[in-house]
């Protein structure tokens, strides 16, 4: 069951030099309960995806097109895009809360981490006495790894991963249905990364709150997703189980991206990355986006747009892939 629909989203930038598409015709969905990953080089959206979800996109962002619906448990709905201020602040934190990369930019730098999960909890959950709000403070930071006594220290008195942990402590105090995460591990060391990663999936085990994470780095996702997207120059490109793209990546772009980071087993392989550059989203090459840098590409490829095409184990946009062109039958 799903818990967020995304139709045919688009968002532009519209800037002094041109219309930027960051996102184009997207669509996806998110499993009740499921870590999705959003996967793709710098700039190919995922950012702007993420936000216009969690309706935190400001001008110049203008969404031109499509819909983002979220799914209650009980069958009721909201129509995300529709929600108006008031609505939306009752549902941010308790239905859907995100995680960026900076936790700084998520922490308030002039308050004690205790402090901002019950300012969230006081604002969002008023029914709750001041005890019972300590309380599920100090539950949720050590839930996240962080001693009752850190309760008072202020974010700079925390370390890198320490201020990330308090962050997705923030995240969960409502118990969210959806949780984003945009690269909220990047800034971190490799151990303490993936540290943070598995303490993601056993929070998620234990509250079922599905998560959209976000990075660029897809051996990373694959540990930990169940399923991935890749998005190249604001499409979705293809779409499949974490096992089904590790073993079988059917777009040239996954393929590309999964060997320009080292995997963490296994033997060791080339890095072959992929040559050349994104293309300038305020003019696309005809065709499939990717074409001029695609080692695969034939003639078709460069004027023909494949639409993302469902197969046995998620969709590709390829033409060589099983992917067919827009306005041809799909098989
Ligand atoms: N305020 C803005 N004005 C104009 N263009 C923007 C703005 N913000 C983002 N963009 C452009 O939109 C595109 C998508 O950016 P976005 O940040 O969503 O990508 P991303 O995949 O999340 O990249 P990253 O991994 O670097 O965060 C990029 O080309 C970016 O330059």
């Amino acid at each position: 069951m799903n818990v967020l629909e995304i139709r045919d989203l688009g968002v532009d930038y519209l800037s002094g030099s041109g219309v930027v598409h960051a996102v184009t015709d997207v669509s996806l969905d998110l499993r009740r309960g499921e870590i999705l990953g959003l996967a793709g080089e710098s700039g190919s959206g995922k950012s702007t995806l993420a936000n216009a979800v969690a309706r935190l996109l400001r001008p110049p962002a203008a969404i031109t097109s499509g819909s983002v619906v979220y799914r209650r448990q009980d069958g009721s709905s909201l129509d995300l895009l529709a929600l108006k201020r008031e609505e939306l602040r009752k549902f941010r934190w308790k239905e859907l809360a995100v995680v960026f990369q900076s936790a700084m930019n998520s922490l308030n730098p002039v308050s004690p981490v205790g402090a901002q999960i019950d300012d969230v909890l006081r604002i969002h959950a008023p029914a709750m006495s001041r005890k019972e709000r300590t309380e599920r403070s100090v539950e949720l930071l050590q839930r996240v790894g962080i001693s009752a006594d850190r309760r008072r220290s202020y974010p700079h008195e925390l370390s890198g991963g320490m201020r990330q942990r308090a962050a997705i402590a923030i995240a969960l105090a409502l118990n969210p249905e959806i949780i984003i995460m945009d690269e909220p591990t990047t800034a971190l060391d490799v151990v303490v990364q993936r540290d943070i990663l598995h303490e993601i999936r056993a929070l998620r085990e234990e509250y079922g709150f599905a998560v959209v994470f976000i990075t660029h780095d897809l051996s990373l996702l694959m540990e930990i997703s169940d399923r991935i997207a890749i998005m190249y120059a604001g499409r979705v490109v293809e779409t499949g189980t974490a096992r089904g793209l590790h073993k079988a990546p059917r777009h040239p772009y996954t393929l590309g991206l999964l060997r320009s980071f080292p995997r963490l087993h296994g033997p060791r392989e080339e890095l072959l990355g992929i040559p050349g550059t994104p293309p300038d989203l305020r003019s696309l090459p005809p065709g499939c986006a990717f074409h001029p840098r695609c080692r695969l590409a034939v003639a078709e490829c460069s004027s023909v747009l494949p639409v993302l095409t469902p197969g046995a184990d998620g969709a590709v946009a390829c033409l060589l892939n099983g992917g067919s062109g827009a306005g041809e039958e799909e098989s």
